[in-house]
């Protein structure tokens, strides 16, 4: 069981110190609250929020194609430093992963949210098990609704966390989908679902960005830094990024709810607030269970 304020006997400025590294990583660069925020989530989805993603090593989960893009693991490590020096021992790399991605969303703009402590770090990371509990772009909302479900989360859990791109970038090679290339390398629109002058400017800014295993593109080109109801707006007038958003506005069961985000930057904060509560709590290890690693990177030995 987690609760509020767990550290509180036991390390009082936990919380604050990871507020303040993760603030000034990201000042220095703005890239920092994306990767901060897409970190819990493929944290929480493979094993529980138990920081297995930060484990190095062979065969781990972090060597997953899914997720060699992941960044923000310096954020993570610098805060852990700090956090030895001061109460050694007692912090656990999950919770600093999920609080550092609470902040990272409050300080674009977000939401605040009290999240409860007492995560407990895994002792377990397998690359083979990312498959399997993680989306992927080309998802159905059938198949994103049953992934979500599997995790204890609903449709409305999925339509509110996807608001999570309304931060952050992509890589061109996740939205090659949308695109045909001809033999001289050309790219066209396929994807009907696609605004075609967006769909226009994406192949502009990726072909301009070299190769597209490298370039990037911003989730949300309006207001890519800050956390806002814009990636919903975005969404009704067909300019979702990545064709698993898309898909949330074409079917019956999430449109409305992409519709009332549109209008209600409020309603989507408070909506916010609960969902993340829920993904930051998936099955995570109290007590006895796991450890509190001393090194983010590897197990305790
Ligand atoms: C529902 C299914 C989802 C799919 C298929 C998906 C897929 C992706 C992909 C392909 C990228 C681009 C990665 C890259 O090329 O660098 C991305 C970025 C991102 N995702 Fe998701 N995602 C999903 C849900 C979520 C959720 C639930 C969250 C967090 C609550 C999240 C947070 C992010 C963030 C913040 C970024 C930007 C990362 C950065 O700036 O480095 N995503 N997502
Ligand atoms: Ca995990
Ligand atoms: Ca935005």
């Amino acid at each position: 069981q987690l609760t509020f304020d767990f550290y509180a006997a036991s390390c009082p400025s936990a919380e604050f110190i990871i507020r303040n590294t993760v603030q000034s990583a990201s000042l220095n660069d703005p890239s920092i609250p994306g990767k901060l925020l897409r970190l819990v989530f493929h944290d929480c989805f493979v094993e529980g929020c138990d920081a297995s993603i930060l484990l190095k090593g062979n065969g781990t989960e972090g060597s997953d194609p899914a997720n060699l893009s992941l960044g923000g693991f310096s954020v993570i490590d610098s805060v852990k430093r700090v956090l030895e020096i001061f109460c050694p021992g007692i912090v656990s790399c999950a919770d600093i992963i999920a609080i550092a991605a609470r902040d990272a969303v409050e300080m674009t703009g977000g939401p605040q949210v009290r999240i409860a402590t007492g995560r407990r770090d895994g002792r377990f990371s397998a690359a083979s098990n990312v498959r399997s509990n993680m989306a992927d772009t080309t998802f159905s909302i059938d198949a994103m609704t049953k992934l979500f479900s599997s995790k204890g989360l609903s449709v409305n859990d999925l339509v509110t966390l996807s608001g999570a791109h309304t931060i952050g970038t992509a890589h061109c090679s996740t939205v090659r989908d949308r695109f045909k290339e001809d033999s001289r390398g050309r790219l066209t629109g396929i994807d009907p679902s696609l605004d075609k002058l967006y769909g226009e400017e994406l192949m502009r800014e990726c072909l301009a960005g070299g190769d597209l295993s490298s370039a990037l593109v911003s989730n949300d080109p309006q207001t890519s830094l800050s956390f806002d109801n814009q990636y919903y707006k975005n969404l009704v007038v067909h300019k979702g990024l990545f064709q698993s958003d898309s898909a949330l506005v074409e079917d019956e069961r999430t449109k409305n709810m992409v519709e009332d985000f549109a209008t209600s930057q409020e309603r989507f904060f408070s909506s916010w607030v609960e969902s993340f509560r829920k993904l930051t709590s998936i099955k995570v290890k109290t007590g006895d269970a796991g450890e509190v690693r001393r090194s983010c990177s590897s197990f305790n030995r």
